[in-house]
């Protein structure tokens, strides 16, 4: 790769290549910020950024003062292939969708999903997407992306968004989740004739003019990698109605993202750190916001996200609850979650396509024991068998998730030493570096990506076939959302995970979630499930199995709540056979009485890797 040189710099040093994020290598004409200040998008008021403490700031002046500035080399590192086209919107083809082969797409498997609804006057589902008024453009693109017709979900959640209800949504991973908030936004925004593509607001800042982006539409989602997923899907539902997508994420160059929204955006697409960035210095404004939509919900809701979204919704101009309308989805939905969530609704209707968290019977579920030090030889046997088993071929991807960033980067190595072409995504790894790893793995020139939690949600890989849980979650909801990597569109997958003694308080959610998902659960975890503790007590994530039984509703219901008509819709509600998980030669069927104890034992600090490390200090994160 040749690494562009900037010869403006004092410094003999190279610089890194200069980054280009996904939503611009298909533009022509991209230039970039010569200057070295913001070559990384750390011009010097981006340091510290992001994490919602900083006071609002005038405009930096490392920005660029017009495109003169800018260079005109093409310092992409990744050389676009593909023909040049004038405008992102003009070839549908062309756009870099998510390339699911329609072909294995079995949307019919989700016919049986039961379908429970609360809340006032729920519209009624529809059958069809022609049932819906979408506008010509959309019912276009619906039938180019080969949605024959709409998964659960859709069929539910599309009618209430269209009526303009708010909505807390939970669906199984992998059902078109999507779709089902992209689709009201569109067609809203092309409905309602709001005016289109405001190109934003002109401001004045000591003589320098900048446009400040007003998005109709804002859609959260805690991951970069996720946010780009969105804003590729809905750039491809909107293709042709005029609308204009925007993306915003942290970790690349803000500048490039400021260039790219001040063309206008009608719906932007972001997380939530870099998007408070942006509104302290006046570069984008909420103010427009009628639609607002939150991917993972449960995730931006829970403590660690929780407060830059408070403050994204209720302290930077955002119209209130009621007059904005708000989509809340997730696979998941925690009842201190739920409860959380209604601050930022008015009066909405709760749908759950299938039980609230349980994970899709399309996924084979396996639980191996494997003692900690046990794992890489297992995992290594594992791999053997699919190759030999032929399932490992150029189409079938293996995740393997670990629990630290350190842990992925050692274990990728050592796989990649053992000769299975490998690669590694984590929070400490820069963005380009994540990009590229995704690729590689998505390309299946890598088809194994070793992962910590920063894939575990929304991220939609083709021909995933098989998750590895190397390391288990704490929280069952994580596990949810790990398996779900696999097991979509109506596909089959299957999921192992390695459990060991230090897993044991996760036994009893686990054995809960199996048998709701009608798999096989092994003798041993069962007697686990008997006599551990659980996790509990700590945070709301943590509180799924209190207070509302695993598999319950809307929280409401609970409530004790009389003024809400929880009038249940189910859809034939008789869960399809299950798909019985396998059984494995490298199952463990031993009593965990026998089971060897070193409680705390964990892979990475025995040193497995070559080395000892403390696992306070690399906390598995990388989420914006
Ligand atoms: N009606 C449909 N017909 C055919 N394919 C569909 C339909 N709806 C969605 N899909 C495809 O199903 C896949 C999964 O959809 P999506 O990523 O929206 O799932 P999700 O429910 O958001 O999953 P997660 O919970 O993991 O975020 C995507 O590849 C999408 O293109």
């Amino acid at each position: 790769m040749t690494m562009p040189w900037n010869e403006s710099t004092r410094s003999p040093r190279p610089t890194r290549p200069t980054y280009l994020p996904p939503h611009l290598r298909d533009q022509p004409n991209i230039t970039l910020p010569r200057s070295p200040r913001s070559g990384h998008g750390r011009g010097r008021r981006g340091r510290g950024r992001g994490r919602g403490g900083r006071a609002p700031n005038p405009p930096p002046r490392s920005y660029p003062r017009s495109r003169k500035n800018f260079s005109e080399h093409d310092p992409n590192p990744y050389p676009n292939t593909k023909p040049q086209i004038s405008s992102i919107s003009e070839k549908f083809d062309l756009l870099k969708v998510i390339d699911n082969d329609p072909s294995d797409v079995n949307i019919n498997a989700y016919d049986e999903t039961p379908v429970e609804t609360s809340g006032f006057d729920v519209p009624s589902p529809v059958t069809s997407f022609s049932e819906i008024d979408f506008s010509s453009a959309l019912i276009e693109n619906i039938k180019t992306c080969k949605f024959v017709k709409p998964t659960p979900i859709q069929r539910y959640a599309i009618p209430v968004a269209m009526a303009g209800r708010d909505l807390m949504a939970c669906a199984q991973t992998g059902s078109g989740k999507t779709a089902a908030f992209c689709f009201p936004i569109i067609s809203g925004i092309l409905r309602r004739d709001h005016k289109k593509s405001p190109a934003g607001i002109v401001t004045e800042d000591g003589g320098l003019s900048l446009k400040m982006a007003c998005p109709l539409a804002l859609i959260l989602s805690p991951t970069r990698e996720l946010s780009c997923q969105i804003h590729e899907e809905a750039k491809k539902f909107s293709y042709k109605t005029g609308l204009k997508v925007g993306v915003a994420y942290g970790g690349a160059p803000i500048v490039q993202q400021f260039h790219s929204l001040e063309k206008g955006v009608d719906i932007l697409v972001a997380t939530p750190g870099r998007l408070v960035d942006m509104i302290e210095r006046a570069r984008v404004s909420l103010r427009n916001v009628k639609y607002l939509a939150l991917d993972e919900a449960d995730r931006m809701l829970d403590m660690g996200f929780e407060p830059q979204v408070r403050k994204l919704v209720q302290q930077m101009e955002m119209p209130p609850a009621g007059v904005r309308q708000t989509m809340l989805f997730s696979a998941t939905f925690p009842v201190e979650i739920q409860k959380l969530a209604s601050d930022f609704l008015s009066n909405y209707i709760f749908l759950a396509a299938g039980k609230v968290g349980s994970s899709t019977d399309l996924i084979a579920q396996k639980v191996d024991c494997v003692r900690d030090m046990d794992k890489k030889s297992h995992l290594l046997n594992l791999l053997r068998a699919q190759g030999a088993n032929g399932s490992q071929g150029k189409n079938a991807l293996t995740l393997v998730f670990v629990e630290t960033k350190r842990g992925a980067d050692a274990l990728q190595h050592w796989l990649s030493v053992k000769g299975f072409p490998s690669t590694a995504i984590h929070g400490d790894k820069v963005q380009m570096e994540r990009e590229r790893a995704l690729r590689s793995f998505r390309s299946g020139l890598t088809p194994i990506l070793v992962a910590t939690d920063v894939a575990a949600r929304g991220l939609d890989i083709p021909h995933v076939a098989h998750v590895i849980n190397f390391d288990l979650p704490r929280d069952i909801d994580d596990y949810v959302h790990r398996i779900g990597r696999t097991g979509r569109a109506g596909k089959s997958g299957l999921a192992t995970a390695f459990f060991s003694d230090k897993n044991a308080p996760l036994a009893k959610a686990l054995v809960e979630l199996m048998q709701e998902a009608k798999q096989l659960v092994p003798s041993w975890l069962k007697q686990y499930a008997e006599t551990s503790y659980t996790y509990g007590g700590g945070g709301a994530r943590s509180n799924r199995f209190s207070g509302i039984k695993f598999g319950s509703h809307d929280y409401r219901r609970g409530a004790n709540n009389e003024n809400y008509d929880y009038s249940n819709q189910f859809a034939d509600a008789t869960v399809s056979e299950s798909y019985a998980a396998p059984s494995s030669p490298f199952s463990c069927h031993n009593s965990h009485s026998n089971y060897p104890t070193s409680s705390r034992a964990d892979s990475f600090h025995d040193g497995f890797y070559g080395h000892m490390f403390d696992r306070r200090s690399v906390v598995a994160s990388g989420w914006d």
